[in-house]
C-alpha cells in the first residue's frame, strides 16, 4: 500500500509512483514577493512542507523547488509607491517571507530559484520556441500561440473555443489570437529590462516556471505545486510552454490546495481582506496556526476566523498537556495484575493510512486526538488509584510518544509558551519595594520606579487594598 495523491490533471486519486526510484521531483509555485505573505500564502507552503515532509517519512528523497517571482507588473507599481528600487521591493519581501517560513517551521527548499538570476534559461527556452514554431515576435514583445498547442485547456477542462470567445486584445498589443500569452515583454520607459534577442525587456510570468522547474528537475517532474487559482491560466500555460518546447509530459501529479476564505471569499491582497502571517503570529503561536491550517483536508476550502484559530489554540493545549504528562505517567508506583493497554501500533497505521490516502492532515489529526482522549481516560484512572500496571504504563508512555512524532512530523515545534511567571514575580518584587520606599518616605525613587514601569508599558495603580498594576 503506497501513497494515493489526487491529480487535478486526472482529476483521479492515483498511485503515487514517482519517476525514478525513491526520488521526489517536486515545485512549488512561490510567492511574487510586493508584499508580507497572508494567511492563505501561509497555507500553500505549509500544506506542500507537509506533503513534503510525508514523502520523506516514507522513504522519498526530496528536491523540492519553490521559485520567487521578483519581478513583475506589482513588484514595478510598489517600487514607486514606496519610493526605492524594485529589487530593493523583492528583497524586503523575500526576507519578510523567509522570516515567517522559518516561524511556520516550513523547511527549508532544495532550492530558491529567482527569476532574475534565470534571465538567461528563461531566454533559451523562449528562443527554442520560437525556433519550433510555437511562439512569435511582435514589437519587441514574444508569444505563445496557444492553438499550436493541442492540449491545450487539459489542465483546467476548458474548452480552446469558449476561452476564445471570452479573450479581448488589448490596444497596443501584437497578438495574433487574443489567448496568445506574452513570454517576453518589451520594457517601457523607466521600467527594468533585460537584454534579449527581441530588445530590452523582462520575461512573462508563465515562462518562468517552465524554465526554472526544467532547470532544477529536468523535463519531467513528479509533482507540481500551487493554490487553486493558478490552474488557470498559470500551470496551463506551463504545460504548453514546457510540452512544446521538450515534447514530453511535464508532470506526472498535479496537485492544488485550496483557498483561505473570508465571508466566502478568497482571502486575496487585490480584495484587501487578508490577514497577514505577522499579524496573526503577534496573537496566537505558529504551532496554532500550522495547526488550523492542516485541520482542513488540503484541497478543501478554510474558513478564516478568529473563533477557529481560538478553537485550534484549544485543541493545541490539550495536545501539548498530554505530551507534558509523560513524567507524571512515568513516576507512577508499578503495582497490579489488570493489564489495560492501549494498542499504539493501530493508532500509528491508522494515521499512517490517513496520510498516505491524499495526505488528510484533518483525519491525522482526528486519529491523534482519538488516542489522547483514550489514554487521557486511563491515565487519570491510574493516577486516581496511585499506581499503574506495568504494561499499562509501558503503552501510556508509547502513546506519548507516537502523538509527538507524529505531531513533529507534521512540522509542529512544541514550544511550550514562554513563562510569564518570571516577569510577575518581578513587577511584584518592583512594587513591593517601592511600598517600602514610600514607607520611609523615599519618594523620588519610588516615583522612579512607577515612571520607569510606566515606560514598560505596566502602569501602577495605589489602591486603599494596595498597589495593583496594568499591562500593555
Ligand atoms: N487565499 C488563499 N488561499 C490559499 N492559497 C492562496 C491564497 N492566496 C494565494 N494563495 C497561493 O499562494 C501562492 C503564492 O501566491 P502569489 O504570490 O501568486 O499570490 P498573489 O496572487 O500575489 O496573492 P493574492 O491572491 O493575495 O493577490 C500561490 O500558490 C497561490 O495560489
Ligand atoms: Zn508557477
Amino acid at each position: 500500500m503506497g501513497i494515493k495523491v489526487f491529480n487535478t490533471l486526472t482529476e483521479k486519486k492515483e498511485e503515487f509512483v514517482p519517476l525514478e526510484g525513491k526520488t521526489v521531483r517536486m515545485y512549488v509555485c512561490g510567492p511574487t514577493v510586493y508584499d508580507h505573505a497572508h494567511i492563505g500564502h501561509a497555507r500553500s507552503a505549509v500544506v506542500f512542507d507537509v506533503i513534503r515532509r510525508w514523502l520523506e517519512y516514507r522513504g522519498y528523497e526530496v528536491i523540492y523547488v519553490r521559485n520567487y517571482t521578483d519581478i513583475d507588473d506589482k513588484i514595478i507599481k510598489r517600487s514607486r509607491e514606496e519610493g526605492i528600487p524594485w529589487y530593493e521591493v523583492a528583497q524586503k519581501y523575500i526576507d519578510s517571507y523567509e522570516e515567517d517560513m522559518r516561524a511556520l517551521n516550513v523547511k527549508e527548499p532544495t532550492y530558491k530559484p529567482r527569476v532574475t538570476e534565470h534571465i538567461p534559461e528563461i531566454i533559451e527556452v523562449i528562443k527554442g520556441l520560437i525556433e519550433k514554431g510555437y511562439a512569435y515576435e511582435a514589437n519587441g514583445d514574444v508569444y505563445f500561440s496557444v492553438e499550436k498547442f493541442p492540449g491545450y485547456g487539459k489542465l483546467s477542462k476548458r474548452k480552446l473555443e469558449e476561452l476564445i470567445a471570452g479573450a479581448r486584445i488589448e490596444p497596443g498589443e501584437g497578438k495574433k489570437n487574443p489567448l496568445d500569452f506574452a513570454l517576453w515583454k518589451k520594457s517601457k520607459e523607466g521600467e527594468p529590462g533585460w537584454e534579449s534577442p527581441w530588445g530590452i525587456g523582462r520575461p512573462g510570468w508563465h515562462i518562468e516556471c517552465s524554465a526554472m522547474s526544467m532547470k532544477y528537475l529536468g523535463e519531467t517532474m513528479d509533482i507540481h505545486g500551487g493554490g487553486l487559482d493558478l490552474i488557470f491560466p498559470h500551470h496551463e500555460n506551463e504545460i504548453a510552454q514546457s510540452e512544446s518546447y521538450t515534447g514530453k509530459p511535464f508532470v506526472r501529479y498535479w496537485i492544488h490546495n485550496g483557498f483561505v476564505m473570508v465571508n466566502k471569499e478568497k482571502m486575496s491582497k487585490s480584495l484587501g481582506n487578508f490577514f497577514t502571517v505577522k499579524e496573526i503570529l503577534e496573537k496566537f503561536s505558529p504551532d496554532v496556526l500550522r495547526l488550523f491550517l492542516l485541520s482542513t483536508h488540503y484541497r478543501s476550502p478554510i474558513d478564516f476566523s478568529t473563533e477557529r484559530l481560538e478553537e485550534a489554540e484549544r485543541s493545541l493545549k490539550r495536545l501539548l498537556n498530554f505530551l507534558d504528562s509523560k513524567e507524571v505517567i512515568r513516576s507512577l508506583p508499578e503495582k497490579g495484575e489488570e493489564e489495560d493497554v492501549i494498542d499504539v501500533e493501530s493508532y500509528r497505521k491508522k494515521f499512517e493510512e490517513a496520510m498516505d490516502d491524499d495526505f488528510n492532515t484533518a483525519k491525522a489529526f482526528g486519529v491523534l486526538f482519538e488516542l489522547v482522549k483514550e489514554a487521557n481516560q486511563l491515565k487519570d484512572r491510574y493516577l486516581r488509584e496511585g499506581r499503574i500496571p506495568k504494561a499499562t504504563k509501558t503503552s501510556l508512555v508509547e502513546a506519548v510518544e507516537l502523538v509527538e512524532n507524529m505531531l513533529k512530523l507534521l512540522g509542529l515545534k512544541l514550544e511550550r509558551e514562554k513563562e510569564e511567571g518570571i516577569e510577575d514575580e518581578l513587577i511584584k518584587l518592583l512594587i513591593e519595594v517601592r511600598g517600602e520606599l514610600r514607607k520611609r518616605k523615599i519618594f523620588d525613587l519610588a516615583d522612579r520606579i512607577r515612571d520607569r514601569l510606566k515606560e514598560l508599558g505596566i502602569t501602577l495603580e495605589d489602591l486603599p487594598t494596595g498597589t495593583v498594576y496594568k499591562k500593555g
